[in-house]
């Protein structure tokens, strides 16, 4: 028997949850959503954190700006946000146009307005195991596995993927969980060797339909972060298909970890504006 997760269900329990809280304090949250240029795919995911920043309770506080605005542009933005009283986070929506140092931008956002949990102050708090916002992403993954009761500690974990985004610091975190982790990328020699080891498999890397059957040994849970927009609609890094039947547990795209991301992106700026 294999579960499908039910990211979206999972995902409205939290934001609930958020939205509860929100109303009994006396100042409502605001978030920034920072967009730059007109990335079809970044523009529907900003739409979806404004959305639930309004059903929240929060202010929604997103700017936009155009492809052409300089490096000193966004920073004098972020300056301005981070400066706000009224506004308790800030995201910078990434990919950002090539001209742009992102990594310089967001290390502009002050770390207790880092909702993204991507400067390096988060990064490192993480690194270290101390309190901090935690990126989205991965945080989302973590209560899922957490939902479906599936046992972290001392299950090898195998992570595909290792951007500063989400394969990192799932590995971080998932260590953090007592979870014995191994991190695979582009250099890594035989993957499906590798993978069929995990009794949980994180796939990002971004690459449509990478992982199969030959990929998973019987009863895994595999978390499928990959999202791709195809003529057919929403795919992710693995033929979820073929896994019925091998996997103990697996989430779908769409539905799976992306409604969980803009629900932890509530639970982080709700956190924020607490502290
Ligand atoms: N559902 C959600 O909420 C979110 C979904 N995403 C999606 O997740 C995916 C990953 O995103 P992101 O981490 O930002 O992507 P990146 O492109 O930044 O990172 C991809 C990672 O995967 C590794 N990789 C690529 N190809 C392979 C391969 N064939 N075998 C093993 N490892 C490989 C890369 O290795 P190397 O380091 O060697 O290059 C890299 O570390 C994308 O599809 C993205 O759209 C992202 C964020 C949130
Ligand atoms: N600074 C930054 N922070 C991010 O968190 C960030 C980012 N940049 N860049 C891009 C990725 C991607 N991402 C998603 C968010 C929601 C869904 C989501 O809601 N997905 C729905 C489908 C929505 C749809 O696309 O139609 C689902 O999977 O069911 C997906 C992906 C956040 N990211």
């Amino acid at each position: 028997m294999t579960t499908f997760i039910d990211g979206k269900a999972v995902a409205l329990r939290v934001r609930a949850q958020v939205a509860a809280e929100v109303a009994t304090l006396s100042r409502k949250p605001g978030l920034a959503t920072i967009l730059v240029g007109d990335d079809p795919a970044s523009a529907v995911y900003v739409a979806g954190k404004r959305k639930a920043v309004r059903e929240a309770g929060m202010r929604d506080l997103h700017r936009y700006l155009p492809a052409t605005v300089s490096q000193g542009q966004v920073a004098a933005v972020l300056d301005e946000l981070a400066a706000d009283p009224g506004c308790d986070g800030i995201l910078l929506q990434l990919p950002l146009p090539a001209h742009l140092d992102p990594g310089a931008l967001i290390d502009r956002i002050p770390a207790g307005k880092d909702v993204d949990g991507l400067t390096t102050h988060s990064a490192g708090l993480l690194a270290r195991g101390e309190n901090g916002l935690r990126p989205c992403t991965p945080s989302g993954v973590i209560e899922l596995l957490a939902s479906e009761g599936v046992k972290m500690r001392g299950a090898h974990a195998v992570v595909v993927g290792r951007s500063s985004l989400v394969g990192h610091p799932m590995a971080e975190m998932l260590l953090h969980h007592d979870a014995t982790v191994s991190v695979a990328h582009k250099h890594t020699t035989d993957l499906a060797a590798l993978t069929r080891t995990a009794d949980i498999l994180v796939v990002a890397a971004g690459v449509p339909h990478l992982i199969g059957a030959e990929h998973v040994k019987p009863g895994a849970a595999v978390i499928d972060v990959g999202i791709h927009r195809t003529p057919h609609g929403l795919t992710g890094d693995v033929r979820t298909t073929e896994l019925r039947g091998i996997a103990a547990q697996v989430t779908p795209v769409p539905g799976g970890v992306g409604p969980m991301t803009i629900a932890m992106l509530m639970a982080n700026t709700l956190r924020a504006a607490r502290r």
